[in-house]
């Protein structure tokens, strides 16, 4: 008997273009939302694109209250979640690159409110996700949160962020290509669920936009505006997953070890890039992937090596060799790897040196 169902959450309105910013107060009007909102930001995006909105909202009668974290934590989700009770937000919107949005979205399921996300950086693809990602001692968790009722993403705004900002999220991007194959490989293996739908959309997204890497350079708007509409698919495509397996396997998990090992050292994007040159060579040996998605990342001025991440060599072997315990998602490092086919890896595909 067939008795499968499922929920898929997706944001009602994307708004992307330039000075689009301006017109957020339409953009909630058409929702229907009503009261006061709560800002979720950080410290640049706080001045660069919440204040000036805020003025906007004040112009319109309508005052702000605003909120600044510092870090992706669950303390910042509490920290959200006391203020908006305190101010009586009706809702949230989420202001800034991956760690303010992801803590607004989290906050909003919690309060059961309706969140807005307003990207200041084209930095990752959970712009629209409904998914949160969060560190939390040893672990990474990927926990359910609110997706968005409107993305507002002003490509002007995006295209004067730094540029490297820009090619971390081609990178979240070309990882697609590693997270597919490590989500099918679970599912041949461990018979976790797959969805051919939301597979195909993350791989085509990386497809599409390595198909444009030529028109995606510093200072054009055109680039902001062919990598949003990259990130918001990608991010669709988790929403159809309910899970972030279509963007999210073995590299991500390098990535989040060495959030862990190397703190700030580089940005989340770069970080996956550099692992997914790794896993492609993993899973697909010398054919030519592990190349392809390092060309890929290089065309775009995304690191492909430790040094270009900023981080020696021994804390890549250490993360290669102990990610795989960080969260229970099986991947091609399946029960980990050993140092010495760590360092084998790591050296064919030029990662170390
Ligand atoms: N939920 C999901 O599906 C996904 C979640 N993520 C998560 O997102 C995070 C990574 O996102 P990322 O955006 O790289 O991280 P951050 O939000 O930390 O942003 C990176 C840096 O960019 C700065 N910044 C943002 N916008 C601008 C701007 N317009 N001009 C100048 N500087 C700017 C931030 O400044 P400041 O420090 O002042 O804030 C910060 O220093 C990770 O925590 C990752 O796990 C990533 C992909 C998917
Ligand atoms: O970064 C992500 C997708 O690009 C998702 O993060 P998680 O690895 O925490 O699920
Ligand atoms: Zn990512």
């Amino acid at each position: 008997m067939f008795d499968k169902s499922t929920w898929i959450r997706l944001p009602r309105n994307v708004v992307v273009g330039k000075g689009v910013r301006s017109q957020f107060l339409e953009v909630v009007d058409d929702l229907h939302l009503r009261g006061r909102p709560l800002f979720v930001t950080s410290p640049t995006p706080r001045s660069i694109a919440a204040e000036p909105i805020a003025a906007d909202l004040e112009a319109a009668g309508i005052e702000p209250a605003v909120v600044t974290v510092e870090r992706a934590s669950f303390e910042a989700v509490e920290e959200v979640i006391e203020t908006a009770e305190a101010e009586e937000a009706a809702y949230l919107v989420g202001i800034g690159g991956g760690k303010a949005i992801d803590i607004a979205k989290m906050a909003s399921h919690h309060l059961e409110m309706g969140f807005c996300s307003v990207p200041t950086a084209a930095s990752h693809d959970g712009i629209v996700s409904n998914r949160g990602s969060v560190p939390d001692g040893d672990t990474r968790h990927s926990v359910a949160a609110e997706p968005p009722l409107a993305v507002v993403a002003d490509t002007e705004l995006l295209a004067d962020a730094p540029w490297e900002l820009t090619t971390a999220g081609c990178a979240d991007i070309i990882s697609n290509y590693t997270a597919v194959m490590d989500w099918r490989l679970a599912h041949r293996l461990k018979n976790v669920e797959y969805s051919g739908f939301a597979g195909a959309l993350a791989e085509m997204t990386a497809e599409i936009l390595v198909d444009n890497a030529d028109h995606v350079r510093p200072g054009l708007e055109e680039s902001a505006w062919i990598v949003t509409k990259a990130l918001v698919s990608s991010g669709v495509a988790m929403s159809i997953a309910g899970s972030s397996r279509p963007a999210s396997g073995a590299e991500h998990l390098f990535s989040h070890q060495l959030d862990r090992l190397a703190p700030d050292a580089a940005l989340h994007g770069h970080q996956v890039g550099v692992g997914s040159i790794m896993t492609a060579y993993l899973h697909d040996g010398e054919r030519g992937l592990w190349q392809d998605i390092r060309d890929a990342l290089d065309s775009i001025d995304a690191p492909t090596t430790a040094a270009e991440l900023g981080i020696d060599d021994e804390t890549v072997i250490e993360a290669l060799t102990t990610c795989h315990a960080i969260r229970d998602r099986y991947t091609i490092l399946g029960d980990g790897m050993n140092e010495e086919a760590a360092r084998e890896v790591a050296t064919t595909t030029g990662v170390i040196s």
